[in-house]
């Protein structure tokens, strides 16, 4: 039996952080991965979904600049994007792990589960713990249709060898809209079927509105509220069938219907530790109904969304509560959440729709920028920001966009909302122009 501080079940960006911080704090740390270290973001997630999307992003600013100064669209080479995709996800595992080496924090390579008495099985590795951190995270949700076993997923997708010709999502959050707008950049046909009307529920209903607008245009058969209910091996491709009885061929069909907790497997009935279908219980300390477990990340069943920087924040947050008896609940800073793609969907802090619910507090401020000097250089063509403005201060207090930039707007806005700026601080700032930053004195 080995004995520890503080133990923490998962190698992901949530777990790491908190792994560093207490090894940091001088607590005896270790860290047990099952599968890939590093877990899900930079090694079947985020960073290798990224990879793949600058070069969807530098098509899309050369279509744009067709007729205006540029000829000829570059087109997606598959095999060649993958190789670099895998030369930076290749590293991860094995860097992620001499990180922890030279670092000296003791880690375990296996599944974990509890024991009855509370210690940690890893193999034939016993541990205990003072405290235990569960950082475990997601996984794909595959829908019990007829044929599940046939679906693939977003793990699948960003590590394949051969992009079929025609592809087929089932659900249209942000991994069916990511991946699809991919595919479809690698000059794919793509099907993107969503079972309700309102796909991306969390974002703003215009703005999604117009960003289906711009996959349709771009060639995406955009299905909504139409159900998937069958999939079924059709010589090498798959034939799909929906609940009116529409049927075509497609090459892989990819489950992208969201994403479900890891926490069956850890025997967490044994230490009473409760759970809902999103996730593992915590209160404002991220402690479980176990005082001695503790939950962070993707795991856990909160509003927030399951992003990376969360994840992060949540596990640095355990490093001040686990050394301070007296550390203050946890609070969130605004969190800004992004859609990438060839148009960019973000947001961050109230949203147009909270504000709408409250109109003696905010006014929204609809702005159809495309005609905007920074988006009529690059010919974007939809930029639209909604800015949700208190009406008391004059300060912006969220802000929901879509735009080929969206993502680095919505990090300035994010900054400007948490430092609570206001449109007298923003206009005493000197910023290079002309940027998508010096736009930042117009949006009020
Ligand atoms: C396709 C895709 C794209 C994404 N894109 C973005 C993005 O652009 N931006 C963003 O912010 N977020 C993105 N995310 C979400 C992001 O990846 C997660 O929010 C983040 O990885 C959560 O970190 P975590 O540490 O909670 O969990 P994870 O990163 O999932 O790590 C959990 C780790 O625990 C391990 N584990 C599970 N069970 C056990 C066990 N019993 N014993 C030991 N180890 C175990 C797992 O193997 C895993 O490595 C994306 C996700 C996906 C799937
Ligand atoms: N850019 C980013 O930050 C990013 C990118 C990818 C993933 N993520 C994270 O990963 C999580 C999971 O992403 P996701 O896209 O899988 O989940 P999601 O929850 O965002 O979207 C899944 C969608 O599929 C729909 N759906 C459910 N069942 C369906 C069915 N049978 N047929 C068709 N549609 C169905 C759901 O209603 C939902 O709208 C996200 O919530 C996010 O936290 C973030």
């Amino acid at each position: 039996m080995q004995q520890f501080d503080t133990l923490i079940l998962g190698g992901g960006p949530g777990g790491l952080a908190a792994a560093y911080g207490l090894h940091a704090q001088k607590q005896r740390v270790a860290v047990v991965e099952k599968d890939l270290w590093g877990g899900t973001c930079p090694n079947r997630g985020c960073d290798p979904k990224k990879i793949l999307m600058a070069a969807v992003e530098a098509q899309a600013r050369s279509e744009t600049l067709q007729e205006h100064g540029l000829n000829g669209v570059p087109q997606i080479d598959w095999t060649a994007l993958m190789a670099k995709k895998r030369a930076y996800t290749s590293m991860i595992p094995g860097g992620t792990e001499s990180g922890l080496k030279a670092a000296g924090i003791a880690h375990f390579h296996g599944a974990a589960h509890f024991n009855d008495d509370g210690s940690v099985q890893v193999g034939d590795t016993q541990l205990n713990a003072t405290n235990v951190i569960i950082a475990t995270g997601q996984t794909p949700r595959l829908p019990q249709i007829d044929g599940q076993e046939w679906l693939r997923t977003s793990t699948d997708f960003l590590d394949l060898d051969t992009l079929p010709e025609d592809v087929t999502f089932m659900g249209a959050g942000y991994v069916g809209v990511e991946l699809a707008t991919i595919a479809n950049a690698a000059g794919r046909r793509v099907h993107l079927v969503h079972h309700s009307d309102r796909p991306l529920r969390a974002f703003d209903a215009d703005l999604v509105h117009d960003l289906l607008d711009r996959l349709t245009a771009a060639g995406i058969d955009v299905r909504l509220d139409t159900d998937i209910v069958k999939v079924a091996p059709d010589g090498d491709q798959y034939q799909v069938t929906t609940k009116l009885g529409e049927s075509w061929t497609t090459g892989l069909v990819f489950a992208s219907a969201g994403r479900i907790p890891v926490d069956q497997d850890l025997g967490l009935d044994r230490v009473d530790v409760a759970t809902t279908a999103h996730g593992i219980t915590v209160n404002g300390h991220l402690q479980t109904t176990n005082p001695h477990i503790f939950a962070i990340g993707d795991v856990v069943d909160r509003p927030q969304p399951k992003l990376t920087p969360v994840a992060s924040y949540e596990g640095q947050y355990l490093v001040t509560a686990l050394t301070n008896p007296t550390a203050a609940p946890i609070h969130y800073p605004v969190i800004p959440s992004v859609v990438y793609g060839k148009s960019q969907l973000a947001q961050v802090g109230v949203t147009p729709t909270q504000a709408k619910q409250e109109p003696t507090t905010y006014r929204v401020n609809d702005l159809d920028i495309t005609h905007w000097y920074s988006y009529q250089r690059i010919e974007d063509p939809r930029a639209r920001i909604k800015v949700v403005i208190e009406r008391s201060s004059g300060r912006i207090v969220g802000a929901a966009v879509l735009s080929m930039e969206a993502e680095q707007v919505i990090n300035y806005l994010d900054f400007v909302i948490q430092q609570k700026l206001g449109p007298v601080a923003i206009n005493q700032s000197i910023l290079a122009y002309p940027t998508l930053a010096s736009d930042l004195t117009y949006f009020n």
